[in-house]
């Protein structure tokens, strides 16, 4: 459905020197650098999956996000989304796919959703029985009732950005570029977005993308993770086996009946948090039968769970493992 080869997307700045003279001397003499937003990465997409598309501010994912939707076009590599060239933006590659960004918004401000649902009925020519048959169930599935026809500029964040959704789904396309659909939102929106977004994934067989910086979207959307960082490509391949690679050691979460003290909790596994009747204790998998059963007969235990450790430890420590590689090559 995707295909990415050695994409890569250079641009050319203009170096702007420091103090008043320099300035004005780089009207007549500019020097420019390079910004190697995205620097060969190569990736294939099958039709139906759901991808998390990971990486520190600044990393290439809105870029690439941008030219596999066509709005930019690469410095070199080949792109193919369900066998078009994004950059020919043709017809019918338009109606296939969708790019919703959190950061933009394609709602009219001053008019209700409403009507720029009827306006992408129109650009996206899309039969009459369909758009009703469509919006009935976006409307149901995202409840937005009468929302879609009060103006946009009176409606919240997370309302706004339900619509917006709706919106770029009129047209049912089949591979969606979702690029931090749910920021801004509370944990309760986050959570509608993540449900409406899978059951559309299921529902259509849609291809999907998608960044966030909140790990629980991609935790409950995307058992696929590619991550990149500096413009390349660092991991590709289930998000369990990241968990694993980064952080194999599993947690023990113990909610106790009395206080313990601090050496009995020590005894069982490294501590990692210790706050009266709640502990979590971090311990290499292989260990953690023996802690389990240890805990539960040396302990007054009420509750215990095995968890991994959290995915934004997780990203934060992959993150700062490949900075820390980048060092020691710079060095
Ligand atoms: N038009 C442009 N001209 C010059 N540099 C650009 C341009 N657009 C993006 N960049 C640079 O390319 C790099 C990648 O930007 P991009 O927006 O793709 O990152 P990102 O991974 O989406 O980051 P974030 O998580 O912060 O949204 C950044 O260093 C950015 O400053």
């Amino acid at each position: 459905m995707i295909s990415v080869r050695d994409l890569r997307k250079h641009y050319q700045v203009h170096k702007r020197p420091p103090g008043l003279m320099a300035a004005l001397r780089s009207v007549f003499h500019r020097t420019y650098t390079t910004v190697k937003a995205v620097d060969g990465i190569s990736f294939e997409i099958k039709p139906g999956e759901r991808v998390g598309f990971l990486g520190p501010n600044g990393a290439g994912k809105t870029t690439t996000l941008k030219v596999l939707s066509g709005l930019l076009h690469p410095s070199s590599g080949e792109v193919l989304v369900d066998g078009h060239v994004p950059r020919h933006r043709e017809d019918l590659f338009l109606k296939k796919i969708m790019l919703v960004m959190g950061q933009k918004q394609q709602l009219i401000w001053d008019l209700p959703p409403s009507e720029t649902f009827e306006l992408n009925r129109a650009i996206y020519d899309v039969p009459r029985a369909q758009y009703k048959q469509t919006l009935d169930e976006l409307v149901g599935l995202l409840e937005l009732g009468d929302l879609i026809s009060k103006p946009t500029r009176q409606l919240s964040l997370g309302e706004r950005m339900k619509c917006e959704l709706a919106a770029a789904l009129i047209h049912r396309p089949k591979v969606l570029f979702l690029d931090e659909p749910t920021i801004g939102l509370d944990v309760s929106m986050q959570a509608t977005m993540r449900t409406f977004i899978k059951s559309y994934n299921e529902r259509y067989g849609a291809t999907l993308i998608l960044t966030s910086h909140y790990m629980d979207d991609v935790a409950a959307l995307c058992p696929r993770v590619i991550v990149i960082d500096k413009g390349m490509l660092s991991y590709d391949g289930g998000l369990d086996a990241l968990v694993q690679r980064v952080r194999p050691e599993k947690r023990v979460v113990l909610r106790l009946n009395q206080v313990v003290d601090a050496a009995a909790l020590s005894s069982l596994g490294k501590v990692v948090t210790h706050d009266n009747v709640t502990a979590v204790l971090q311990v290499p998998q292989e260990a953690v039968n023996t802690t389990v059963s240890r805990a539960l007969s040396s302990l007054p235990v009420q509750d215990l769970t095995v968890e991994n450790a959290p995915l934004e430890e997780v990203m934060s420590e992959l993150f700062a493992e490949s900075k820390a590689q980048r060092g020691a090559v710079g060095s």
